[in-house]
């Protein structure tokens, strides 16, 4: 619901009422997220409400629409899951167009983990959130490897043993398994994990970590991976770190391995929150981060919270800051 304090930074939303006529809103639909058949309701849903639909043809066709559309709409959706979303606000990004366009989503994909936390339920109901929903500006990960190009995430950044085992899940898998196919992966890497030894090091001060992890979890959006009730508070500009240690003595040898993991094991589990951060990863291959679930490569990079910059409409239940 919405925060009634007096300090909220976001004095030029429409928080309570209908948003202003939109001149342009543009759908991003990724046809094949999820089972691949809110194509049909999702376009003549967009036909209805007057919004424009362009679909991607392959991956990553995402960051080219948006970044394509940013200069002339009003409003870009993304329909689809976490990777759609992801592709979306990056395109925007590369366009600069943050602070120019307000941000939607319908939710298309598999896990939709994003949609959830901004309180968008079905497709139906996304349509009607944008024609009457609230904004907010929420915060936007990002990362830069090697102090390239930052690359935005909404969700979470996560290195180790989950961002290896969905970078292991085949299309193939996730389309007859769906979130199973990165159980079962995650399961079987476990046992051969070695682990990651990675520098966490806030740039702001303020304590960090290093040792050997199992999984680091950097969470815009998004709390710790099977954790119930609400995410992290997406206005706060901050990230919350999660690692878990890799510890020798684990059984990690089937089904009570993963529970164990999410059940936080506090001996091995820490927590600190960065709005930027250095990070190093002392292996000679570059390590894989799961932005959202889209993998980039990387051994020495930056991860930062960007304070409530993408304007984006939400849902009934979202919940602007989160016990
Ligand atoms: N037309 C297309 N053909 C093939 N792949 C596509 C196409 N359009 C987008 N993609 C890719 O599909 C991938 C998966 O999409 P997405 O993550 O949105 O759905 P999902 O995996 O079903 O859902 P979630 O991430 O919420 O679990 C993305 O990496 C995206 O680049």
């Amino acid at each position: 619901m919405v925060s009634p304090e007096g300090d909220d930074p976001q004095t030029d939303m429409n928080l309570d009422g209908a948003t202003t006529e939109p001149e342009r809103t543009v759908v991003v639909l990724n046809p094949v997220s999820g089972d691949g058949e809110h194509g049909p309701q999702v376009r003549a849903l967009a036909e209805e409400y007057g919004y424009e639909v362009r679909t991607t043809e392959a991956d990553g066709d995402g960051i080219d629409i948006a970044r394509r559309v940013a200069a002339e709409a009003d409003r870009v959706v993304a329909c689809g899951g976490d990777g759609t979303i992801n592709h979306v606000v990056r395109g925007l990004w590369q366009a600069d167009a943050l602070a120019d366009v307000t941000f939607g989503v319908v939710p298309g994909g598999t896990g939709n983990d994003f949609a959830e936390n901004v309180g968008v339920g079905s497709v139906l109901e996304a349509f009607e959130i944008l024609e009457r929903g609230r904004t907010r500006r929420l915060d936007v990960g990002t990362v830069s490897v090697d102090g390239g190009t930052p690359i935005p995430f909404l969700n979470s950044c996560i290195c180790g043993l989950t961002a290896d085992a969905s970078a292991a899940t085949t299309p193939e898998q996730k389309r007859r398994y769906g979130v199973l196919a990165y159980a079962g992966n995650t399961l079987r890497q476990l046992a051969a994990y070695d682990g990651l030894d990675i520098t966490i090091r806030p740039v702001e001060g303020g304590d960090g970590w290093s040792g050997n992890a199992a999984l680091v979890l950097f969470g815009n959006a998004r709390g710790f991976p099977g954790e119930e009730g609400p995410a992290a508070d997406i206005e706060d500009g901050f990230l919350d770190v999660t690692v878990i240690e890799d510890r020798p003595a684990m059984d990690l040898v089937g089904g009570g391995a993963l529970f164990e993991l999410f059940d936080r094991d506090p001996d091995s589990l820490s927590r600190l929150r960065t709005a930027h951060a250095e990070v190093s990863v002392e292996t000679d291959e570059a390590a894989t981060f799961s932005l959202d679930g889209e993998m980039v490569s990387a051994r020495e990079l930056t991860v930062e919270a960007h304070r409530t910059a993408l304007r984006t409409v939400v849902g009934p239940d979202y919940v602007v800051h989160p016990e």
